[in-house]
């Protein structure tokens, strides 16, 4: 297998639960990739995003993530499978009565951190990738929503993920907020971790262009433009 192929689909069924929401599906993201997936309101966008989590198992074909089997993949394999990947979501899942240190520990000691100067260390070191390095300390109530994906972003970065999959992390934001979340992401793409990002945003893809996925009529189409 290709290295840099972090994500690969080879004539993938999905079905949800019993009908057929998309076949025939391939795809392959490499690393480093930005890659955006569009498509109606119920064409299937979170369902490929749960296939490629390990919610929703892969009915016919083949799937690889981050080197691991989805064919293979059990109950115990998903907590590992879900190491590899950093989850973004429209709202935001934040513990809202806790700082954003308590925040990013609580996902660091679920995932097996325990030493606290290392988890410092790292705590600090997402944060400043995402613009929020002094706010250790804040509650998370007490930031603005751009502020708020921000710190999502971070917690995702914690354990280093090969892939982000954001499902319209800009949902809830303004236009300009938006686009500064997307910017953030696709520099975190070039270091290498790669990212796929569900949106119906289509302003921020003509102002930000990448290459485009789309879920339509039970099919996934690759390389669309808008
Ligand atoms: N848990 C479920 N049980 C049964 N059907 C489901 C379930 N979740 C989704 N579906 C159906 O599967 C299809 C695809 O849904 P999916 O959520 O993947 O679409 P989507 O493109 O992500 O939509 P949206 O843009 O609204 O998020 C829809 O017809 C939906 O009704």
């Amino acid at each position: 297998m290709d290295q840099n192929v972090v994500i690969t689909l080879k004539n993938v069924d999905i079905y949800q639960p019993k009908h057929l929401v998309l076949s025939n599906v391939n795809l392959q993201i490499q690393s480093g990739e930005f890659v955006y997936l569009i498509g109606q309101t119920g064409s299937g966008k979170s369902s490929l995003l749960k296939v490629i989590y390990g919610e929703l198992p892969i009915g016919a074909g083949e799937g690889m993530v981050a080197g691991f089997d989805l064919k293979k993949l059990n109950e115990r394999d998903i907590p590992f499978l879900r190491r590899k990947l950093g989850i973004v979501f429209q709202d935001f899942h934040l513990l809202t009565d806790r700082t954003i240190e308590k925040n990013l520990e609580f996902v660091m000691r679920a995932t097996g951190w325990e030493d606290k100067k290392l988890m410092n260390d790292r705590m600090l070191d997402v944060l400043e990738k995402v613009g929020l390095r002094s706010k250790l300390k804040k509650m998370t109530h007490e930031l603005s929503g751009g502020e708020q994906q921000r710190v999502v972003i971070a917690r995702a970065l914690l354990n280093n993920p090969d892939v982000i999959l954001a499902d319209e992390p800009t949902g809830n934001l303004d236009p300009d907020t938006s686009e500064e979340i997307v910017l953030l992401l696709r520099e975190i793409s070039r270091s290498g971790t790669a990212i796929l990002m569900a949106t119906h945003d289509y302003q921020i893809i003509k102002n930000l262009p990448s290459r485009i996925i789309k879920t339509q009529t039970g099919s996934l189409l690759d390389n669309i433009s808008l």
